[in-house]
């Protein structure tokens, strides 16, 4: 039986109603022209909702236009820019379909026909409306003896083909919608990828939120051997906009969620998503992993990834991605503010003044100029502060585990108690590995110099809370600013307990170092960036638990992503089974970290589906993916 597929044009096969679009060309430079473009949104909502008749609402809309002959020029071009992107990416169904897919419209044939045939539709299989000009070329109306002008016209229309097969409607409209309810069409998807109108989409039989959506439902080779939308990503603790954007127009289902979820909500939420965003605050354990049974990417909208465990990540196959420098520089310029402000005591005296105190005096108040400051951890933000900070006059001192370049005059120290009994200013810039819990306790206050100022932005549980109270009422450390809390709330509306509340001289943020606007922005499009990447082509570079590699973009070829133990004769395995189905290799590439291999192959045949079964049926196999 040949199946039929009748395509809608307006906000379906293009992303925009070409009425509206019209619109703004006839009344440019008109002092109408916004309560116009209001009035024709209106009319067309009403009219695609079932709200008003179809015909009333498309005489009432042309009536506003003005349009002339003139303008249907520049809507076309227009209209050629706006073709939907899972349309544009399935040329090939058009080619391949042509017979059999008609596009039906209520809109104009003027502009309708050069863009349907230009992706492959034939002119014969476009029906639509057609306008009618006076001779100066304004339109003064349209053909009302075309069944398409009238209520349920597209019904007429599919009635007046005799098709000889099973009918699918892909559309976004209530008139759409009409052609099932005629009974002449066997499913009617709803097509939301660029308008969707709940009312239609109650109705429909299936969702399309794109035209893979349909293909991969119909079981038709698809730009995408899978649809993206049905590629979940939920993003927790309030991630950046962009990073919503971003993946939205990307195709995936995307959920936001604003805060953070504990390990037993996760676990029921993960079930299902394959792209998991979230910040420093949501612990993504080895029973979150354990839970999910889609997951593909983790992204951690920020630096630090000690909130995953990246061991079970990798055990799965499931890459970790993060923006690793980001927000570097709001971390320093947080740094540098706070040593400002706490070697002259700022904050108290601010809070004195608020509080009608005036205590003019120089007492205990410094100079960063020539001061001693010692950075624990010299990787991207103590480096990068080590540059600032020499800039203002402070004698740098660092010590890091790993050997690292001394930047401009900065002194290395070889070890921590060298750095703790050196400096006036001590700051840690270490990371969140498990290692460096409570690096700085008691003992190491100890081996401070007396009146030391001491910044904590790097992780919670890295500073014993309790050690650092005490060091703070003997005077041990003048002053303190502390970002990061071995117990942070989950959400803004939960409360902050610490010991440090009340404490003087001691400023306490709520973990914003890396919280400003640009670098928010900047995470939110740097993490959606790398794991698009990832999904499309298998790119891991700037993955934190996979082997990094770079890919070229596929041509005429199919890419499967083979993801496995660290052990040997994978690949001879993987290639032996390529050589009994006479597969052509046109291009292999492996990496291996200590506990895995990543090898992706580009073959340029179409394969069997036996081969597949046999690649993920190696011994050692964590996760097989077809991209193509
Ligand atoms: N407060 C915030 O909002 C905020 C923002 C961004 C980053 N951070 C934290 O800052 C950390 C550092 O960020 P980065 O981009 O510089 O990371 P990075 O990985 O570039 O640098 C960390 C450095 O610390 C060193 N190190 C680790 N443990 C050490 C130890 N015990 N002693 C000495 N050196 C040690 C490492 O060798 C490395 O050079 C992040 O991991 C994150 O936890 C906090
Ligand atoms: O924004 C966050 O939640 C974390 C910021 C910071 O700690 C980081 O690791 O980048």
């Amino acid at each position: 039986m040949d199946k039929y597929f009748i395509i809608d044009f307006d906000s379906t096969l293009t992303r925009v109603e070409a009425m509206d679009l019209l619109a703004s060309i006839s009344l440019q430079g008109s002092p109408k022209k916004a309560a116009v473009e209001a009035k024709i949104k209106e009319l067309t909502d009403k009219g695609m909702n079932g709200e008003m008749s179809f015909r009333s609402s498309l005489k009432d809309r042309l009536l506003l236009l003005e349009a002339n002959k003139s303008h249907l020029v520049p809507l076309i071009d227009a209209l050629k820019g706006q073709v939907s992107a899972s349309f544009k990416r399935n040329k090939d169904f058009f080619r391949s379909y042509a017979n059999q897919i008609y596009v039906i419209s209520n809109g104009f044939k003027e502009y309708i026909e050069p863009i349907v045939t230009d992706l492959g539709v034939l002119p014969d299989h476009i029906f639509a409306n057609q306008l009618v000009f006076n001779e100066d070329g304004d339109v003064i109306g349209f053909d009302e003896d075309n069944p398409l002008s009238k209520d349920g016209g597209k019904a007429e229309v599919i009635k007046s083909l005799d098709l000889d097969g099973d009918i699918y409607v892909i559309g976004d409209g209530h008139n759409d919608y009409e052609i099932k309810a005629a009974g002449l069409a066997n499913k009617f998807y709803a097509f939301t990828e660029n308008v969707k109108r709940e009312q239609v989409v109650e109705k429909a039989d299936h969702e399309a939120p794109s035209l893979d959506e349909v293909l991969f439902e119909q079981k038709i080779a698809s730009a995408f051997s899978y649809p993206k939308n049905r590629i979940k990503v939920l993003l927790l603790e309030n991630v950046h906009p962009k990073a919503f954007e971003l993946l939205k127009n990307e195709g995936f289902s995307v959920e936001v969620y604003p805060a953070g979820l504990d390990e037993d909500e996760l676990c029921e939420k993960i079930k299902g998503v394959s792209i998991l965003g979230i910040r420093s605050k949501t612990q993504v354990t080895k029973k979150v992993i354990e839970s999910a049974d889609r997951l593909m990417a983790v992204g951690a909208f920020c630096i630090g990834t000690n909130q995953i465990d990246l061991e079970a990540c990798q055990e799965k196959g499931i890459a970790v991605f993060n923006a690793p420098f980001s927000n570097t520089r709001s971390v320093v310029e947080l740094a540098i503010g706070s040593i400002i402000m706490l070697i002259r005591n700022i904050f108290d005296k601010s809070v004195a003044m608020h509080q009608g105190k005036w205590d003019k005096s120089a007492k205990g108040s410094k100079e960063i100029r020539g001061k001693k400051l010692g950075i624990i951890g010299y990787g991207n933000i103590g480096a990068q502060l080590s540059v600032l900070a020499e800039s203002m006059g402070l004698d740098v001192y660092y010590y890091d585990l790993e050997e690292k370049l001394a930047l401009g005059n900065a002194t290395k120290l070889d070890s921590l108690d060298e750095l703790l009994s050196t400096s006036d200013i001590i700051t840690l810039h270490v990371d969140g590995r498990p290692e460096n819990k409570e690096l700085i306790t008691a003992e190491a206050f100890s081996k401070m110099k007396d009146q030391v100022i001491f910044i904590n932005l790097s992780r919670g549980h890295v500073v014993n809370i309790g050690d650092l109270k005490n060091a703070i009422e003997s005077k041990k450390v003048a002053g303190c600013a502390v970002d990061v809390f071995p117990k942070e709330p989950k959400s803004n509306d939960e409360p902050f307990e610490s010991e440090l509340i009340g404490l003087p001289n001691v400023i306490l943020t709520p973990h914003i170092g890396g919280s400003t606007e640009e670098a928010q922005e900047n995470i939110g499009e740097f993490v959606p960036n790398r794991i698009m990447e990832y999904i499309n082509t298998g790119t891991t570079t700037n993955s934190v638990n996979f082997p990094n590699l770079q890919l070229p973009k596929l041509q005429n070829a199919h890419r499967l992503i083979h993801i496995h133990h660290n052990v040997p004769g994978i690949i001879a395995k993987m290639n032996q089974l390529f050589a009994e189905h006479e597969i052509n290799i046109v291009g292999q590439y492996l990496k291996t970290n200590e506990k895995i291999g990543y090898v992706i192959t580009d073959i340029n045949k179409a394969y069997p589906q036996e081969l597949i079964q046999s690649l993920k049926n190696i011994q050692h196999t964590i996760k097989f993916r077809v991209l193509y």
